[in-house]
């Protein structure tokens, strides 16, 4: 008999492999339906014992993920299970399960019945932009959008957005000698995956980029290393194989591929705008060459050429792509340092990021003055310069032993509509030494109408309930409550909903957060065991601001504990219904 995988899964056939691993259909035998359900490997690149714990947390809390996407969004696979296997020898693997969709890939589409016509690329956009906007409002960056990576399914003709590339940048991870994880490899695809996210630099602006070529793709046939840029400006010269689309279709993707991502649709919920509108919203101001917008020359649409695809389209797999990311080449890591200097201020991790900013906003200025080739020939060095970080075997003690075989069965949440926010890039908070004070004690604070309920760390619906005493601050949930339930957020894991307790502004700011969500995790994910709330005091609260002392002790995955004291301002956000975190410092004095 053919041996189940985790005593349960019966692969039917391998769908693909990869850098990563490979990826079966298979069938659950534990299911009276026997469902079918694909299975994806995945292989990290550090086999180092030591740092596979680290690993291996950073796997669940990517699968956590996945599981809410893809209950909270039915275009997007469902998380059926997740487990590792072999974690105690060298080769251990992690293996997501999921939902099986059947359909064909948009690749596969293009192969066997040539270039979409326009109306059906503009179907497929329309369809598939609110799951984009749906995840970057998660505050994730997908990073491998293609066209393999968007099935459309069979029951229904909606495109379903597959393969994050998050999991890979987890179990690709690297581990510096002194246990700082830094990410010298790049997810993506060549071709699809623009500038800044080949220099380690994803954003939302960069899914906008893949997607436009995507499209691009489909309405050509013609893969990105097919279509010839201009030399003088570096234009996408792609028109001249679609002579028929619209102009305004076709200024729109235009504008979806610009080099400069300010210059693109900053997020799919934009793009989307602009799609119905029918127009982009903006014209693009650089690098487009006008001409091309209206070029007609007679170039036939060519049907796309089986060999020409296996030839251009194979290097262009995501594969472990080793190249130098500038953070990583001038030392500085992604993930927020912390300092453990004894002098008092303890982490100030706002200031970390900033020292981060300093450096990757140099780097990245000139990245985008230089052609990609130079970036790429820059010297890939995994050491991280800034000091006092744990090592990797002060951590391995902080952690669970290895588990030999473990299994999540995820459990089933309702299918959710999330009224979000706005989501831009992610956030620090200023941390510095807890000394507790005289003032810490006072008794007298401003008070404040508590509802009976607040918001659920997964979807935070402030309870209507209005209050006789106080008109004014009448269905508003607690502030104190608010900001005890955004820690209480992030020390069930659930970063996605803690990022979304951020403003806007919060999110975007680069100085606290230099690589966006992915700063906000790497501290909170990959730093902070937990946080122990001694103190939440309000200060004031006016209708729709308030200002929230916090005196916090951060247990850290080093096995120390750093206490801080954070002075929280909050807006009120009447848009979702909720309070945001607009601004996180030390309190003065
Ligand atoms: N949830 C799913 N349902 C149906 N088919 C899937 C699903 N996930 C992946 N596939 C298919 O399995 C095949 C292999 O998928 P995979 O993501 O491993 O692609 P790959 O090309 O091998 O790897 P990569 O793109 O990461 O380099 C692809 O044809 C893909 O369409």
């Amino acid at each position: 008999m053919q041996m189940l995988l985790n005593n349960r899964y019966r692969i039917i056939q391998t769908l693909g492999s990869g850098g990563f691993g490979d990826t079966f259909l298979a069938e659950d035998t534990q299911m009276p339906s026997r469902r079918r359900c694909v299975i994806k490997q995945l292989k990290p690149i550090n086999n180092n014992p030591q740092v596979y714990q680290l690993v291996q947390e950073r796997f669940q809390r990517e699968a956590a993920i996945l599981e809410e996407l893809g209950d909270e969004n039915n275009q997007i696979p469902r998380l059926y299970a997740y487990f590792t296997e072999n974690v105690q020898s060298e080769n251990g693997q992690f293996y997501l399960v999921q939902e099986y969709i059947q359909g064909q890939t948009l690749n596969t589409k293009i192969q066997t019945q040539g270039a979409m016509s326009e109306n059906a690329v503009i179907n497929i956009l329309t369809n598939i932009l609110p799951v984009l906007d749906y995840v970057h409002r998660k505050g994730i960056v997908h990073r491998d959008i293609k066209p393999d990576n968007i099935i459309i399914r069979d029951i229904d003709n909606k495109p379903v957005l597959i393969d994050f590339g998050a999991v890979k940048e987890t179990i690709s991870t690297v581990f510096t000698p002194s246990g700082n994880s830094t990410r010298s490899i790049v997810i993506g695809t060549p071709g699809f995956m623009p500038s800044e996210q080949s220099v380690g630099r994803p954003m939302f602006a960069s899914d906008i980029y893949s997607l436009g070529m995507t499209a691009i793709y489909l309405l050509t046939g013609k893969l990105p290393q097919e279509i010839p840029n201009d030399p003088a400006t570096g234009a996408i010269l792609w028109r001249q194989y679609a002579p028929n689309v619209t102009p305004s279709l076709a200024m729109l993707l235009e504008k979806t591929i610009q080099f400069a991502p300010q210059q693109r649709f900053s997020n799919a919920r934009e793009m989307l705008a602009a799609l119905q509108a029918g127009s982009a919203t903006s014209i693009p101001t650089v690098v487009t060459n006008p001409a091309n917008l209206t070029q007609q020359n007679t170039v036939p649409i060519s049907s796309p050429n089986q060999q020409n695809y296996q030839q251009a389209y194979n290097p262009g797999k995501t594969t472990p792509v080793a190249i130098p990311s500038p953070m990583v080449a001038k030392g500085i890591a992604n993930s927020p340092q912390i300092s453990n200097s004894s002098n008092g201020r303890g982490i100030i991790f706002g200031l970390l990021i900033g020292a981060s900013l300093i450096g990757s906003a140099v780097i990245i200025a000139n990245a985008f003055n230089r052609p990609p080739q130079q970036l790429a020939d820059k010297e890939l060095t995994s050491q991280n310069t800034i000091s006092s970080s744990p090592t990797p075997r002060e951590t391995q003690e902080e952690s669970e032993p290895p588990i030999q075989i473990r299994q999540t069965e995820p459990t089933r949440r309702r299918r959710t509509t999330i009224e979000p926010q706005e989501a831009v890039p992610p956030q620090a908070i200023e941390t510095p030494t807890f000394s507790p004070s005289p003032e810490a004690n006072q008794t007298q604070e401003p008070t404040e109408t508590q509802p009976t309920e607040v918001p659920t760390p997964d979807i935070p619906i402030p309870t209507q309930i209005p209050s006789p005493t106080t008109p004014s601050q009448e269905n508003k949930p607690s502030v104190k409550e608010f900001v005890e339930n955004y820690y209480t957020t992030i020390n069930n894991g659930n970063l996605p909903s803690a990022w979304n307790k951020l403003s806007p502004t919060l999110q975007a700011n680069k100085r606290l957060h230099p690589q966006g969500y992915a700063s906000y995790t790497d501290w909170w994910g990959g730093r902070v065991q937990q946080i122990e709330i001694n103190q939440v005091r309000l200060v004031e609260k006016n209708t729709n601001t308030a200002v929230v002392d916090a005196k916090l002790n951060y247990v850290l995955k080093n096995g120390k504990n750093s206490p801080a004291s954070v002075r929280f301002t909050l807006v009120w956000d009447a848009a979702s219904n909720q309070w945001l975190i607009s601004d996180a410092q030390r309190p003065q004095g």
